[in-house]
């Protein structure tokens, strides 16, 4: 399997003015000679005709060549960008195809090459996963920080410094007893696994941050029945998303949007206003906007300004943002338990309340330091990585048992980079890919 050549469409919908075919793998050289007439001179654009074996022109375009191990996969890797149909991508694909050894890509199997050949670890891979998704700014600069190596220079920067410690201690195990050591070398290891440890505490601590920028920051609308969550909403997402009537009780699904927020991804949650459930239906609806509450990282409580009871947001576990809602209709001059007071009709409010969201955002999120983890598998590695260093430095146990843990230590951040036994998390990996890639 791995020994076929692979090609796909590298480009994205079709029709596009250009389209990418990617080939890699042992046939490249021979699969352009055969379309293109000769192999161009190594990552040239040059300009081809390219043509089927019985001579007929299917479309003249720019092919490159990469030989190995200079290229993305690190084989032999080329590119036809030629005009792009579905016909004329059809007919490359239908020459390709009938060469033997040759067949289409699965789902990120280029990037499996680069990561099998060593050009991409683990690590930089998601980054890349996520540089292709990525929908915002700071999921971009997030992504490109990971997909250019600086998390995995800092954790085999770490990984390195747990193999030193190990050879140190190994070498105070197995001289123990003889006169010529040198004196102790145990103060120097832990001092460092001492601060590695702490390293590692403070990295951790950003890693809620890096889901953050990530997977979004959840914010959930909630308050009574016919507050103004869903107009709320709309008026958010600038297109009307949610049904607004002025029956209580209208929204009983939990409807979604995302918002740009300065660069960040927001996920913002309506649901069903919360009171005592009039039937089946909207009990259920108020079953899931409980739950959406509990796992929101900000809460926008609404309250209706020209009825408000003015009690206590029933909120607890998250932070709550009270806004008082219909501005416009409501007598008095805003004051209240109110951090913000906004009204739908009039758009008033509206930009203090994304400045709002922004900060409450920016509170949990240091844009500076970007060197952080995103994914729960990072994440996970890196707390069983200091749970194994904790279990090095305490006391009492023998140095061979110290050692031990400092190689779990290592074989933990190990499995983030891939660079130890992820053979099982590979396919998982890369199947979140899309062909061609
Ligand atoms: N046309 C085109 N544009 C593209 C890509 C591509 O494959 N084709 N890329 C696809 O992802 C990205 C660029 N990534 C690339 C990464 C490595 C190499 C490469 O040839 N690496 C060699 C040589 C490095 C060098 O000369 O500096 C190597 O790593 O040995 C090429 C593209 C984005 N733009
Ligand atoms: N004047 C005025 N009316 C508003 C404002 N916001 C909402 N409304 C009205 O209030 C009523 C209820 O609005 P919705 O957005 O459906 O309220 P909701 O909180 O989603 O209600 P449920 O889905 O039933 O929980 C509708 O008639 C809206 O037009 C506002 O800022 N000003
Ligand atoms: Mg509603």
């Amino acid at each position: 399997m791995s020994n076929d050549t692979i090609y796909a469409l590298s480009s994205g919908a079709v029709p596009s003015g250009v389209a990418v075919i990617r080939l890699s793998g042992v046939k490249t050289r021979d699969a352009v000679e055969m379309l293109a007439g000769d192999v161009p001179p190594p990552r040239l654009a040059s300009l081809r005709t390219i043509r089927l074996r019985n001579g007929s022109t299917i479309d003249s375009g720019l092919v490159l060549f990469f030989p190995s191990p200079a290229s993305f996969t690190g084989e032999d890797s080329a590119e036809f960008q030629l005009h792009g149909s579905r016909a004329v991508i059809n007919a490359l694909f239908e020459e390709l195809e009938a060469i033997d050894g040759v067949r289409m890509a699965a789902e990120g199997e280029f990037s499996r090459r680069a990561f099998d050949n060593g050009k991409l670890d683990l690590v930089e891979i998601e980054g890349l996963a996520d540089l292709i998704a990525a929908e915002t700014e700071m999921q971009r600069r997030l992504a490109v920080e990971h997909s250019q190596g600086k998390l995995s220079r800092l954790y085999d920067s770490w990984a390195e410094r747990l193999t030193r410690a190990r050879a140190l201690i190994e070498a105070e195990l197995d001289f123990a007893d003889e006169d010529d050591v040198p004196g102790s070398v145990s103060e120097l290891v832990w001092t460092d696994i001492g601060r590695l440890q702490a390293e590692l505490k403070s990295h951790l601590t950003h890693a809620q941050a890096g889901e953050i920028i990530r997977d979004g920051f959840k914010v959930v609308i909630a308050g009574a029945p016919n507050a103004g969550k869903s107009t709320l909403m709309n008026a958010l997402a600038r297109r009307e998303v949610a049904i607004v009537t002025d029956i209580a009780g209208t929204t009983r699904d939990v409807l979604h949007v995302d918002l740009d927020i300065n660069g960040f991804l927001v996920k913002l949650y309506d649901t069903a206003g919360l009171r005592e459930a009039k039937g089946r239906v909207e009990k259920e609806g108020i079953r899931r906007a409980e739950q959406v509450i509990a796992e929101a990282s900000l809460v926008l409580y609404l309250e209706d300004m020209t009825k408000a009871t003015h009690g206590v947001a029933p909120i607890t576990n998250t932070e709550v943002l009270r806004v008082g809602t219909k501005a416009d209709i409501s007598a008095g001059d805003g004051s209240g338990p109110y951090d913000l007071t906004i009204s739908a009709v009039t758009d008033a409010g509206l930009v203090t309340l994304r400045a709002a969201i922004a900060e409450r955002l920016e509170q949990q999120v240091n844009s500076h330091n970007l060197a952080i983890p995103s994914r729960k598998r990072q994440k996970d590695s890196l707390a069983e990585c200091l749970g194994a260093i904790e279990a090095a430095l305490a006391e009492p146990a023998g140095l061979d048992i110290k050692a031990e843990n400092l190689r779990i230590a290592g074989n933990a951040l190990g499995r983030i980079t891939g660079r130890v036994d992820v053979e099982n998390l590979l396919d998982v990996i890369f199947s979140e890919f899309c062909i061609g890639k």
